[in-house]
This record gives structure tokens, C-alpha cells and sequence, in this order.
């Protein structure tokens, strides 16, 4: 890792990243594409104030088309150590300073996680408390929190054997990707697995985009009778107004509207004061940090837009992270965090792992107590 350590005394605040590359046991097919693997930063935080010291861990995965790329995340990492390229190091305390959230969010989810995860750690608490904490929720943070499965695209067949799984795994909810085929091969797709899994499993689509605006309310119109819980991103992120009044068509029997590249792309007031969603799906590492997720996660929910966290398939860190966030949010609605499996490796074994449809949310302190020491050493 680098250093960036202050010398001398006083306050002192190192951050460290180190690069890691983990495939998926299968592509992810998405209607931008498949994702075949994730590549990203870990990130340390060594802090001292007043004579004690604390650590905190965080995550960096940046998933070009949702953040910066690669280069980009390494570049903001990088030059925390050396800010002027001089080789003096940094002449700030807080680094998230330095790291803008809309051109580097996944590099400040990074640091902004490690500085939590730190604070946390130092009093005690779960990164849960600590976010609820910050961003003003009175409620304690749950101890679990439901999850959906994540079910790639795939042939019909193939879908709903997937999905067969899932439910038997004890998911009741399942998100399926969409918009990789036409409308008819979806609509097939999505009556294959309704048979599959019965009137029990709540099913929600993820069109990641794919559909313009008379494509999408031919797919809703039909898909509407395999009783969606809410169609993902029907439509590309910047048409706000199409999103509204998808909306407006589908009140009633019809299905509701979420938005996740939206949210990226226009941010959580533009959204809501387009009315252009009835469920906001928040990515911490696309918003910029599980603190920006959760804060956003809360004005959609004080709009009456219900929230749901998902990840952008990160690594064990950020995926625990993004559990907490979830958990900071009273009576969250199943969220798309069991995406672990999705890896063929991770840096950690699984503090979280799913049963029954829930995800544990650990008891801390920080993100898992010591359940990444050895992350953390290395
Ligand atoms: O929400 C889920 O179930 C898992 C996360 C997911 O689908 C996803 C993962 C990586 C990139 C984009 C997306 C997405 O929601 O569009
Ligand atoms: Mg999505």
C-alpha cells in the first residue's frame, strides 16, 4: 500500500489502498452488458487525535458506466498521498476534501468508509449506529435486513431454474435483469419464472435502461399480469419525464416505478421533483460513500419514495458496508446486497451471509468487529 503519513506530532491521518481483481463465478447479464469481473482498491485509515489511535477499513470498486473508472479511482487514491505531486505529502486532515462524489464516487465511498469504520470502531459501535447516528434517524438500526436474489439474463429456461433456486434457498423476493431480448422474450422469461415460483415470490425486473418510452409501456402493460413488484430503470436515466409518466399510466393495477441510473446520472432532488419514481434503488458506491446513500435513502423516503440499497456487485467490505446502510433505514423493503455469491472469490470470508432471504447485520464493532483483521493487516 502507499502511505501518506503526516511526520511529527499531532493529529495524524494516514489512508492506504491496495489494488485487488476477483472474477465472477459467471458473467452478469445486463442489459449495458455483462459484468465479468470487479476490480477495486481496499482502503486503510490509521487516524490518531489526542493520543489514540483508531483504524478503519473501506472499499473502492469502481464499475465504469456507474462510477469512475479504474484509472480514475486510482488517480483520486493516489494523489491523497501527494496532493501537489511533490512528495511532501498531504496538508489536509479530512481527505474527503479531496474527493469530489460526483467525479470519484467510488474512491470516496472508499475513504469515507474507512473514516466510519474508524469512528465506529474507536466508540464501540456498529457502522450501523454510527450512520444512523449521522444522519439523524432516531430508530435503532435493525439486526437484519431482507434481500432479493439476483437472477442474470438468460433463456427462459434457464431463468426460471435459476429462480427455482433462489426460492428454495428461502428468497421471496427475486429481481430478474430485463431488456437484454425483446419485450416477447421477456414477457416469456417473466411468465416462465411466475410459474416457477408461484404467487408467494415477489418479482421485480431491472431494465437497466434498455427501453424507450413506447417499448416500455408495451412491456408493462403485458408484464403487469405477473403482478411485478416494481420495474428497474425502464427507461434511460435522463428521461425523468417518461419515468413520471410511466408513473401516472401504471397507478392502479399497473406496476410500479423504480429508478437506480437515474439517481446517478440526475441525483435525488431532480428525481423527486420530477415525481419520476415510486422506489429509489441507492448504490453506495455509485452515490459516493454509505453516508450520501443513506442521506439519500431517507429524503426519498420522507418524499413517500421507498428505498432500497443495493451494491454495484462489490467486494466483501462494501457489500457489509452497504448492509449497515440498509439496516440505518427503519423498515427498509428488500434490498439487492446478496451479490456475494455472484463472486467466484472474495477478500473475506462473509460476515453476512444470506438465510431465508435476510442478511445478518453484524454486531460490530465498526463493520464487523474482527471479522477483517486479517484484511486489515495485510
Ligand atoms: O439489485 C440487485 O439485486 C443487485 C445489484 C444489481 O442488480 C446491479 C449490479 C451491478 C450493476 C448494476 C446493477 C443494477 O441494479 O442495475
Ligand atoms: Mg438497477
Amino acid at each position: 500500500m502507499t502511505d501518506d503519513r503526516p511526520r511529527g506530532g499531532g493529529p495524524s491521518l494516514a489512508v492506504r489502498h491496495r489494488p485487488f481483481e476477483l472474477d465472477l463465478v459467471r458473467p452478469l447479464g445486463t442489459a449495458h452488458g455483462e459484468i465479468r469481473s470487479r476490480d477495486g482498491f481496499v482502503v486503510a485509515v490509521e487516524r490518531e487525535r489526542d493520543g489514540s489511535p483508531a483504524a478503519g477499513l473501506g472499499e473502492a470498486t469502481p464499475l465504469p458506466g456507474w462510477t469512475e473508472s479504474r484509472e480514475a479511482c486510482a488517480a483520486a487514491l493516489d494523489g491523497l498521498s501527494d496532493p501537489d505531486g511533490d512528495g511532501t505529502g498531504p496538508d489536509r486532515l479530512d481527505p474527503l476534501d479531496a474527493l469530489d462524489p460526483e467525479s470519484t464516487p467510488a474512491a470516496r465511498h472508499g475513504v469515507s468508509l474507512a473514516l466510519a469504520d474508524a469512528a465506529a470502531r474507536e466508540s464501540g459501535a456498529r457502522l450501523a449506529d454510527r450512520l444512523a447516528d449521522g444522519a439523524g434517524v432516531d430508530a435503532t438500526p435493525a439486526d437484519a435486513v431482507p434481500v432479493n436474489a439476483t437472477v442474470g439474463d438468460a433463456d427462459p429456461a434457464e431463468t426460471a431454474a435459476e429462480a427455482e433456486r433462489a426460492a428454495a434457498e428461502g428468497f421471496d423476493c427475486l429481481k430478474l435483469k430485463v431488456g437484454v431480448r425483446g419485450v416477447d422474450a421477456d414477457v416469456e422469461r417473466v411468465r416462465a419464472v411466475r410459474e416457477a415460483v408461484g404467487d408467494g415470490v415477489a418479482l421485480r425486473v431491472d431494465a437497466n435502461g434498455a427501453w424507450d418510452r413506447e417499448t416500455a409501456r408495451r412491456a408493462l402493460d403485458v408484464l403487469a399480469a405477473f403482478d411485478l413488484a416494481y420495474a428497474e430503470q425502464p427507461l434511460p436515466a435522463d428521461d425523468l419525464e417518461g419515468l413520471a409518466s410511466l408513473r401516472e399510466t401504471g397507478r392502479g393495477a399497473g406496476v410500479p416505478i423504480a429508478v437506480d441510473e437515474s439517481l446517478v446520472a440526475r441525483g435525488i432532488d431532480a428525481v423527486l421533483n420530477a415525481d419520476a419514481a415510486d422506489v429509489a434503488v441507492l448504490k453506495p458506491m455509485a452515490l459516493g460513500g454509505p453516508d450520501r446513500a443513506l442521506a439519500a435513502a431517507l429524503r426519498a423516503r420522507a418524499a413517500g419514495v421507498d428505498p432500497v440499497v443495493t451494491t454495484t456487485i462489490d467486494a466483501v467490505v462494501a457489500r457489509t458496508a452497504a448492509v449497515h446502510v440498509a439496516a440505518a433505514i427503519p423498515g427498509v423493503s428488500p434490498c439487492g446486497l446478496a451479490t456475494g455469491p455472484l463472486l467466484d472469490e472474495d477478500l473475506s470470508p462473509d460476515p453476512c451471509p444470506v438465510a431465508d432471504g435476510r442478511m445478518p447485520v453484524p454486531s460490530g464493532p465498526g463493520l464487523a468487529g474482527g471479522a477483517f483483521d486479517e484484511l486489515r493487516r495485510s
